[in-house]
C-alpha cells in the first residue's frame, strides 16, 4: 500500500499540490490527470525522491508501513517509467537489464532471468543489441522490463506511452496492466490520455489549480 498524506508541493511561483492525501492499495492503479503544469510530474518526483532542487515539497510518503520520504531515491525501492526510455546507450540490451538486477545474484544466473524475461517481452536473442538497434516499441518494453526486473513495491508512470503510436500504445498498455496485475504493487499513472486512463485505472483524480 502507497500512501501520501498531506503532501504540499511548491515551485518559485506558488503552490502546486496542496494537502494531496491518497491511499493506493496492492494491485491498484491510480491514475493522475489535469493540465500541463499542474504539478503531476512534480508530485512523482516527490514520492520517488527525485524532485528538482527548485522546487520544495513536504508531507508524508508511506510504503508497506515504512515511512519513505526521508530516505534517498535508491532506497524507496520504486520504479519510475518516464516518456523516455532511461536505457544506458553505451551499454547493450542484456547489460542494461543485468544491471537493474540484484548484483549479490551470481552472474550466470542473472544473465538466465534476462534472457528468459527477453523471450517472455518478445525480444528472445536481442541481449547484444545496442538500446538505438531497437524500435521505439521495443525500447519501451525494454524499459519497463528493466523497471520491473528490480522488484519495485511501487510503480510510478510518467506518461510512458506518449512517444509511441497507437498501435504500440495499444500494446504497451495491455503489457503494463498485465505486468502491474502480476506484480499486485501499487501505481500511479500520468497521463493526459483517457484511454490510457480508462485501460488502466481503478481510480482519477484530476488535479486542479487550487488542490
Ligand atoms: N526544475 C524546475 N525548476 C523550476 N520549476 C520547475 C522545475 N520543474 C518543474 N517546474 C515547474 O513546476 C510546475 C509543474 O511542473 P510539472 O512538470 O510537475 O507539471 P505537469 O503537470 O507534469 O506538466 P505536463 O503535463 O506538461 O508534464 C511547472 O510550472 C514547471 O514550470
Amino acid at each position: 500500500m502507497l500512501t501520501l498524506q498531506s503532501v504540499f508541493i511548491e515551485s518559485p511561483t506558488g503552490v502546486l499540490i496542496n494537502a494531496l492525501t491518497e491511499t493506493i492499495n496492492q494491485g491498484e492503479c491510480l491514475v493522475l490527470m489535469g493540465p500541463s503544469g499542474i504539478g503531476k510530474s512534480s508530485l512523482l518526483g516527490y514520492v520517488s525522491g527525485t524532485l528538482p532542487k527548485a522546487l520544495k515539497g513536504r508531507g508524508e510518503v508511506w510504503l508497506q508501513n515504512n515511512r519513505i520520504d526521508h530516505l534517498s531515491a535508491e532506497q524507496r525501492h520504486l520504479g519510475l517509467l518516464q516518456q523516455s526510455p532511461l536505457l544506458f546507450p553505451h551499454m547493450t540490451v542484456e547489460e542494461n537489464l543485468l544491471f537493474a538486477l540484484d548484483q549479490k545474484a551470481p552472474k550466470a544466473e542473472r544473465r538466465r532471468i534476462v534472457n528468459v524475461k527477453l523471450s517472455e517481452i518478445g525480444l528472445p536473442g536481442y541481449g547484444n543489441r545496442l538500446p538505438q538497434e531497437l524500435s521505439g516499441g521495443q525500447q519501451a518494453r525494454l524499459a519497463l522490463l528493466r523497471t520491473l526486473l528490480s522488484n519495485p513495491r511501487a510503480l510510478l508512470l510518467d506518461e510512458p506511452f506518449s512517444k509511441l503510436d497507437q498501435t504500440l500504445r495499444q500494446e504497451m498498455r495491455a503489457l503494463v496492466g498485465q505486468c502491474l496485475k502480476e506484480a499486485n504493487i501499487p501505481a500511479i499513472l500520468v497521463t493526459h490520455d483517457v484511454d490510457d486512463a480508462n485501460a488502466l485505472g481503478n481510480r482519477i483524480i484530476e488535479l486542479k489549480s487550487d488542490s
